[in-house]
């Protein structure tokens, strides 16, 4: 694992060259850097705008957005709640979850909550609901094409994310203030869901880290994205395409009298999905470490508990 992470242009339409593009970043760091993805720059912008402007009001009038009873899975997040696991700080954070609108008799509806909308920004539910859908279509296809690399067809994760549990996750990292104790703005952590297209990590911070233990900057050319592979992936596919850990650290320079903003999606699978280890993944060199399968909502649930967002 060199510091050369390459960047992929999403716009090469040979489809097994790309596969193993992705393919061979995601194998050798979990993480890959990627540009013309598709999200149009203005649609991007009106975003980054909505999000100040969210943050921005009344810590009162955020928190109205803030529901206990389902952790924060939609609506509000407020300042030092998540806590990686294992970690002795709370992140330095805030953040908003936009979830998937089912339809009105979807069975999918009890572990998937409603969203929660703020009153302002105007048009904050119309734009976030597009976005959403853009987000969920360009994850889709990276998906078709770690299938591709995979050896499966290349619709494989089609079902299995048809009305999946993924969030839009809009994160403040507010400018840092006097001491903070040891507290950085997102612990060493694994992402739980199956991959993640992150918005917004051209702002110095994102660290992964590297097999001896030491941690590498990532940052992606402006307006790309830092997609990477979370736990679920890396259980089905019995760890060969690795979760990689990462955080966000506090800048040293004059950057840490400025928020940071960014915007990953989870890209998760559907509730009732059983993650059952992928027979092409296992071999005698790397046998099943997961014999036991587990749906998709059960694994959430269990990881969700362990980050502080959920209680027991
Ligand atoms: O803000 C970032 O750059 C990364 C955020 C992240 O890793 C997360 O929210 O899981
Ligand atoms: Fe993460």
């Amino acid at each position: 694992m060199n510091d050369k992470m390459p960047v992929i242009s999403l716009a090469n339409d040979d489809a097994n060259l790309l596969a193993q593009q992705l393919g061979d970043s995601f194998r050798t760091y979990g993480f890959a850097m990627v540009t013309d993805h598709g999200l149009s720059d203005d649609m991007v912008k009106t975003a980054w705008d909505m999000t100040e402007e969210l943050f921005a009001q009344e810590e009162a009038m955020k928190k109205r957005g803030y529901n206990a009873n389902i952790a924060g899975a939609r609506g509000y997040t407020p300042f030092k709640t998540e806590i990686a696991k294992g970690a002795d700080h709370h992140d330095l954070k805030e953040f908003w979850h936009v979830g998937r609108t089912l339809p009105e008799n979807s069975p999918l509806k009890s572990s998937m909550p409603d969203n929660i909308w703020p009153e302002r920004p105007e048009g904050f539910a119309d734009h976030f609901t597009k976005l959403y859908d853009e987000f969920d279509q360009i994850g889709a296809k990276i998906l078709s094409h770690i299938a591709l690399y995979l050896g499966l067809d290349k619709s494989w994760f089609d079902p299995a994310i048809e009305d999946g549990n993924s969030v839009l996750r809009l994160l403040h990292y507010p400018p840092i203030e006097g001491d903070t104790a040891g507290a950085i703005r997102a612990g060493a952590h694994e992402d739980i869901n199956l991959i993640t297209l992150l918005l917004g990590a051209e702002e110095a911070g994102l660290e992964i880290k590297r097999p001896d233990g030491s941690w590498m900057a990532v940052s992606p050319p402006a307006g790309g994205l830092a997609v990477n592979v979370g736990d679920m992936l890396q259980r089905l596919t019995n760890h060969v395409l690795p979760s990689t850990t990462h955080r966000v650290v506090n800048p040293a320079n004059e950057r840490s009298g400025h928020s940071r903003y960014s915007m990953p999606y989870f890209l998760h699978l559907r509730s009732d999905f059983p993650i059952k280890t992928l027979d092409g993944c296992v071999s005698a060199d790397n046998p099943n470490r997961y014999p036991q399968p587990i749906l998709a909502d059960d694994y959430l649930r269990e990881r969700l508990i362990e980050i502080g967002l959920l209680k027991a």
